[in-house]
């Protein structure tokens, strides 16, 4: 018995009905649901509340009810998409789930209220891949394509269904709930949006499907008149059934002309059972039309069919699955037409990395150029006309003139541009206008004072000293830029005063700077930050544009319940997950090798190390991130929340894992947890890769590698564990 009060009337009415009834048929339920109650999490009422109704083999049952009465979570329940809280629905028989029911499976020919289609598959392809999966040979599904699209008259096999017209889509939908002749059909809302031509020819299918008795059909409208076609009619309200009779038997006994009307007087006497019971005058929201008999229940049903819970009785049987059935094929096969026809998205996955490697080798770590030098030069005024003079046969007899001038030939011509100035005031104030980016003033009898300082040394007037010094003024807003020009200045005055040295005959050793810095262990001397640089860039390509391209994938997937679909046509979701993983990993490997062959071949960034190194860290990491792709497009359903969380993502690793910076020049603190990063310790171990040549011997490229296969097994594990606990990811 219903512990449902509303419930409770209708069962007993139907119990005293049958005991009554003399002639009555006795049908099996094909689908039976008891007592069914569930509340959404975060909802403080039940969706569904102690329902229970009983569909007999063989007819077409309406379910009836306004919006949001729970219609929908009811039929997920059936499917085998969602479970109850408590109370039970049986379906041929058996649980939905349970092994060897066939559910989620072919037992069922579902058609969501949403279109659950891909665009992108021709309505052949369609039925291809829903035939396939629920079992069907390729000759089968051939055969009943035809069939199908004689039946619902769709005249266009070849063509995209995203192409179609909304009825069309919609009928195509249908199809593929019809398509594996199930024994059991739930279509919700199929007629919704198809014109009354359409709409009548849907209902005549569905009589001719139940008329062989083959074939149990729940069908939910809005237009609840349409449902009089049905054998039995449920109607429902705020996740109870308030009656369930033929439509004949139910207008008869409400004394009404219309199913709405019934529908009407049912709304009020609950609402007011329910006043009544919480003691409360407010008025009904539905009680707009007052009901005669003060609220007395209508005669009960003089029932002909009497359903009862005997699956020994039933006919059809649940479709199972081979043990030995897996839907990878089908679902690769999905994949690979997917793949093939979004070309936009396979030029963009070959062009990134393209376009990306170029930018990054010529717009990155370049040596600045064209910097403009303010040089007020009261040394050598011909400097500019004449350039510098030459040497004297012997300086201890005349000093050499214009080595202000020396120096200044000596700076690098594409880096610097030299404005001369009269006065070190118009020099300065060009740097403060932004016109120069430094300021050098050479004073005069400069030249005299290198000179004196060259032979006196030490013993050298300090008017000498001061005199044989540059002054600069420099503009350190830009560090890139400053520090650049700046040890390109020093750089040059060290090498000019060897000239001096050599020009004069003296020692060319007699520095200013009293260091040796030998030949570098790894790497050059020469600023080279792109170097620094490449390795980095390499991990973030391929692990990016795999995170974004699998997350957009998985996504376009479950648009619009197609996926949710397919799972319900008896695909695992992780025979899904397989099918992205198998296509992905070859568009992995397409943007890997776009990738090396760019940065490592044709821009011929420095390698000292292994190649096979290399491609092993691009493999783990770009697995990697296919993976955070998955698991970001299982946790979210929209577009919109998981590229926000990517960029959440994006954003901090990129600042966090020394792809940009040196990790030792990172605050403490975040240096002490960054490594936790994904691709924090992969970044160092491939920059000793390429920049020393490092190999599997050293501890850092080890420790890259184990860290990568860590976090490879973790996306892996919470992708897997998201799905399983999300199962279908419903909405
Ligand atoms: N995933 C969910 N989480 C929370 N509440 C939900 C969820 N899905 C549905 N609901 C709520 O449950 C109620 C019943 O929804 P359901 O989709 O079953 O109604 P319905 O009768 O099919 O409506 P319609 O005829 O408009 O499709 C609605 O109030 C809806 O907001």
């Amino acid at each position: 018995m219903d512990t449902n009060s509303d419930g409770a009337v209708l069962e007993s009415r139907v119990e005293a009905g049958a005991a009554a009834g003399a002639g009555v048929t006795i049908k099996p339920g094909a689908v039976i649901v008891k007592g069914a109650t569930i509340t959404y999490p975060l909802s403080k009422t039940p969706v569904l509340n102690g329902l229970s109704m009983s569909v007999a083999e063989g007819t077409i049952y309406g379910l009836l009810g306004a919006s949001g009465c729970g219609k929908t979570t009811l039929l997920t329940c059936i499917v085998g998409r969602r479970q109850l809280d408590s109370g039970s629905v049986r379906v041929l028989g058996l649980t939905p789930g349970a092994p060897g029911s066939g559910l989620p499976g072919p037992t069922i020919g579902y058609m969501p209220q949403e279109l659950a289609l891909h665009g992108s598959f021709t309505v052949a392809e369609t039925y291809r891949y829903f035939g396939w999966i629920s079992g069907m040979s390729k000759t089968e599904v051939q055969e009943r394509t035809r069939e199908l699209l004689r039946l619902l008259d769709i005249p266009y096999p070849n063509k995209l269904v995203g192409e179609l017209s909304g009825g069309q889509q919609r009928r195509v939908s249908l199809g593929v709930a019809l398509l594996a002749k199930p024994p059991i059909l739930i279509l919700d809302e199929p007629t919704v949006g198809v014109d009354p031509t359409l709409r009548s020819s849907i209902w005549d299918l569905l009589v001719n499907e139940t008329k062989m008795g083959r074939t149990t059909v729940i069908i939910t409208t809005h237009y609840i008149e349409e449902a009089r076609q049905s054998d039995r009619v449920g109607l429902m309200r705020d996740g109870t059934l308030l009656d369930e009779d033929s439509p004949e038997s139910l207008l008869t006994r409400y004394g009404a002309e219309t199913m709405e009307d019934v529908f009407l007087k049912l709304s009020v006497r609950q609402q007011r059972l329910r006043q009544r019971r919480a003691g409360s005058h407010a008025i009904a929201m539905v009680d707009t039309k007052p009901l005669d008999d003060k609220d007395e229940l209508p005669p009960p049903a003089i029932e002909t069919v009497k359903v009862v819970d005997d699956p020994s009785l039933l006919k059809s049987k649940v479709i199972r699955m081979k043990s030995d059935y897996s839907s990878v094929a089908p679902s690769v096969w999905k994949m690979v037409v997917f793949t093939w026809r979004n070309k936009t998205v396979i030029g963009v996955l070959g062009v990134l990395p393209i376009i990306v490697s170029l930018l990054f080798a010529f717009a990155v770590g370049g040596e600045p150029r064209g910097l403009h030098m303010a040089v007020v030069n009261e040394d050598y005024a011909k400097c500019k006309t004449l350039g510098p003079p030459d040497f004297p046969a012997d300086c201890d007899v005349r000093d050499p003139l214009g080595l202000s001038c020396r120096y200044l030939s000596r700076l690098d011509k594409h880096m610097f541009i030299l404005d001369y100035f009269n006065d070190v005031e118009s020099a300065t104030a060009a740097v403060r206008r932004g016109q120069a980016w430094g300021a050098l003033h050479f004073p005069a009898n400069y030249s005299r004072s290198v000179s004196v300082r060259r032979k006196q040394g030490e013993k050298a007037p300090d008017s000498d000293i001061d005199n044989s010094e540059i002054s600069v003024w420099m503009d350190m807003s830009n560090q890139q830029v400053s520090d650049t020009a700046r040890a390109a200045l020093g750089k040059t005055a060290l090498d000019y005063f060897r000239d001096v040295q050599l020009g004069c005959k003296g020692n060319p050793d007699f520095r200013a700077l009293p260091m040796q810095f030998n030949q570098p262990i790894y790497g050059q001397y020469k600023l080279n930050f792109p170097d620094f640089f490449a390795p980095a860039i390499i991990l973030s390509i391929v692990y990016n544009v795999n995170v974004i391209y699998t997350m957009a994938g998985f996504l376009d997937d479950k648009k619009d319940g197609f996926m949710e679909r397919s799972i319900s046509s008896g695909v695992n979701v992780l025979e899904i997950l397989g099918a992205h993983v198998v296509v992905d990993t070859v568009m992995m490997i397409f943007s890997t090798f776009t990738t090396l062959t760019m940065i490592c071949g044709f821009l011929g960034f420095e390698n000292q190390g292994s190649m096979w190194t290399i491609i092993l860290f691009c493999a783990i990491n770009g697995l990697c991130g296919m993976f955070q792709g998955y698991f970001i497009a299982s946790l979210f359903n929209t577009d919109f929340e998981a590229v926000f969380i990517a960029m959440g993502i994006y954003f901090p690793t990129l600042l966090l894992s020394g792809l940009m910076w040196p990790l030792e020049g990172m605050h403490w603190l975040l240096r002490s947890v960054s490594w936790l990063l994904p691709l924090n310790l992969a970044t160092t171990a491939i920059r000793a890769v390429m920049n020393r040549g490092w190999g599997l011997a050293m501890a850092t490229v080890v420790n890259g590698v184990i860290s990568s296969i860590l976090w490879l097994l973790f996306f892996v594990a919470i992708t897997v564990i998201t799905l399983r606990l999300k199962k279908t990811m419903l909405k």
